[in-house]
C-alpha cells in the first residue's frame, strides 16, 4: 500500500445532513489531503436506486448493459458488484462509499472488503458508515462535518467512538380494540417452490408462524429472502395456485389487500420514502390507527391518549410537535413501528429495519422490538441479512442455497 495515501471514514450519526455536505465532498471542495480539488464518485444504495429507477422509467440500462435482467431483479450483493464495476469503470480521483456492506451478508462483506483493500492501492477511499464493525483497517482519518462544514479530522489513534445506553423502561400501552377470529396459525406455506426464469430460487418451503412467536428469517444474499417476503406480504404471482395461508385462508381466494394490510403490520426502511408529508411525530404516531400515511382524520380522545404513551415509551414526548423529516432515520424508524404497533396487529414483519441505523439507532431499534415480542401477544418476523447479537428471538427460519433452490432450516431458541 502506498504509505502516503489517506483513506477516510466519515463519523455519520445524521443521515439527513449528508446533502449539506457529501455534494462539496465529491467536488473536492474541503482541504482534505489527496481530495482537494480531485472529483470523486459515490457508491451509496441512492445511487443504485437511481440506476434502478432510470431503468424502470427511461428504459436506460447503464448497470445492466449485456444482461438480460432488470437491476431490480437481482440480489443486492450483485447489485452492488454492477454499480462498483461501472463507477471504476469512469477512472474517478477517489471514491465515497456511503455504507456499502448495508444489506450484504456476511460472505458478501468479506468478499466487498478485500476489493475496498485493493481498490485503496490505487486511489483514496472515503466511507460513511453508520455502525463501528463497518470501519475498515485501512482508515487513517475520521472526520466530521458539521452542516457542510469540515468540523473535524482525527488521525484514527487518537479517535474514540462515542456510544450511548438509553433503555426503554415504560410499559407498551396496551391494545384498544380486539382483532376477532384470527387463528393459532397465522402464516403456513406448504411445499412452496419458486423460480425464475427455470432457475431455482426456493425449493420445498413448509413453514408456519403462529400467535405470539418471535421470528428471525435469515441467510445470505440471493438466497431468496425477499422472494419468501412477497408470497406471505406482497403481491407475487408466483404465490398464487401454491399453498400459502393467510390466517388460515388460502392466498388468491379471495381476501382483499385490505384485509391482509389490516392484520399484518409491515416496516422497512424504504418505506420511509412515502413518508413526505410535513406530519408531526404525534400525527404519524396517530395515523397508524386508519392505516393512512397521512392524518386525514380525528382521532379519539382514547386514541390520541395511547399514542402519547407510546411517545412516553419512545421517550419522544418532548418531540410531540417537531416534524417526522426532521428526525434521524433510527428515530423515524422507531415511530414507524410504534404507527404499526399501535394497534397491536396479529403480527408484525419488519423486513431488514436496521439498514441505515448508526450503532446507538440499531441498539434503539432492536430494543424496541425485544420489548414488544415480551410485552405484546403480536407475532414478529424480523427479516435481516446480519446475525445481530442482541436481538432476542424465539426461532429462526434460515434460507439455505442449494442446486434446487434455497432450503428452510428451523431452529429454535426456546430454553425448555
Ligand atoms: N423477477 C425476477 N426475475 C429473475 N430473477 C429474480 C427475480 N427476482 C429475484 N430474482 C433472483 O432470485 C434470487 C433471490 O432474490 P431475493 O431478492 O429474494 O434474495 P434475498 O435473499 O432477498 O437477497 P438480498 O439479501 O440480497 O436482498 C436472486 O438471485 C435474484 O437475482
Amino acid at each position: 500500500m502506498n504509505p502516503s495515501r489517506n483513506h477516510y471514514t466519515v463519523e455519520n450519526t445524521n443521515l439527513s445532513q449528508q446533502d449539506n455536505w457529501l455534494p462539496r465532498l465529491l467536488r473536492g471542495s474541503f482541504k482534505i489531503p489527496g481530495l482537494k480539488g480531485k472529483t470523486g464518485v459515490l457508491f451509496s444504495n441512492s445511487i443504485l436506486e437511481k440506476f434502478i429507477l432510470a431503468e424502470e422509467k427511461h428504459d436506460i440500462f447503464e448497470l445492466t448493459s449485456g444482461k438480460d435482467r432488470r437491476l431490480r431483479t437481482f440480489s443486492t450483493g450483485e447489485q452492488k458488484k454492477l454499480l462498483l464495476s461501472f463507477l471504476l469503470q469512469q477512472n474517478p480521483d477517489f471514491i465515497v462509499l456511503s455504507n456499502p456492506y448495508e444489506g450484504l451478508d456476511k460472505t458478501s462483506v468479506s468478499m466487498l472488503k478485500e476489493q475496498l483493500i485493493s481498490l485503496s492501492i490505487k486511489i483514496p477511499t472515503v466511507f460513511i458508515v453508520n455502525r463501528q464493525d463497518d470501519l475498515l483497517s485501512i482508515t487513517t482519518h475520521v472526520i466530521e462535518f458539521n452542516k457542510d462544514e469540515l468540523k473535524a479530522m482525527i488521525p484514527i489513534n487518537e479517535y474514540h467512538s462515542k456510544k450511548s445506553a438509553f433503555l426503554f423502561d415504560k410499559e407498551i400501552p396496551p391494545a384498544i380494540t380486539a382483532y376477532k377470529d384470527i387463528p393459532e396459525v397465522l402464516v403456513e406455506l406448504k411445499g412452496v417452490n419458486v423460480s425464475y426464469n427455470d432457475i431455482p430460487i426456493l425449493h420445498d418451503i413448509n413453514w408456519s408462524i403462529k400467535k405470539n412467536e418471535f421470528w428471525q428469517l435469515t441467510g445470505p444474499n440471493g438466497s431468496g429472502k425477499t422472494t419468501l417476503l412477497s408470497m406471505i406480504y406482497g403481491n407475487n404471482i408466483k404465490g398464487y395456485g401454491q399453498e400459502v395461508y393467510l390466517f388460515g385462508k388460502k392466498k388468491g381466494s379471495g381476501e382483499s389487500v385490505w384485509d391482509i394490510k389490516q392484520r399484518i403490520g409491515y416496516i422497512s426502511p424504504s418505506m420511509l420514502e412515502l413518508f413526505k408529508l410535513n406530519h408531526t411525530v404525534e400525527q404519524m404516531i396517530i395515523s397508524g390507527f386508519f392505516d393512512s400515511i397521512g392524518l386525514y382524520q380525528n382521532p379519539s380522545t382514547l386514541q390520541s391518549n395511547t399514542a402519547a404513551k407510546w411517545m412516553e415509551v419512545l421517550n419522544l414526548s418532548e418531540e410531540k410537535s417537531t416534524p417526522f423529516l426532521k428526525l434521524s432515520a433510527a428515530t423515524q424508524l422507531l415511530i414507524l413501528i410504534a404507527r404499526a404497533m399501535i394497534k397491536h396487529p396479529p403480527l408484525l414483519i419488519l423486513d431488514e429495519p436496521l439498514i441505515n441505523a448508526d450503532d446507538e439507532g440499531a441498539n434503539l431499534i432492536i430494543a424496541l422490538i425485544n420489548k414488544i415480542a415480551k410485552e405484546s401477544e403480536t407475532s414478529i418476523l424480523f427479516v435481516s441479512h446480519r446475525q445481530e447479537s442482541n436481538i432476542q428471538t424465539d426461532f429462526t427460519y434460515q434460507l439455505c442455497p442449494s442446486p434446487n433452490g434455497s432450503v428452510g432450516k428451523q431452529k429454535s431458541h426456546l430454553a425448555f
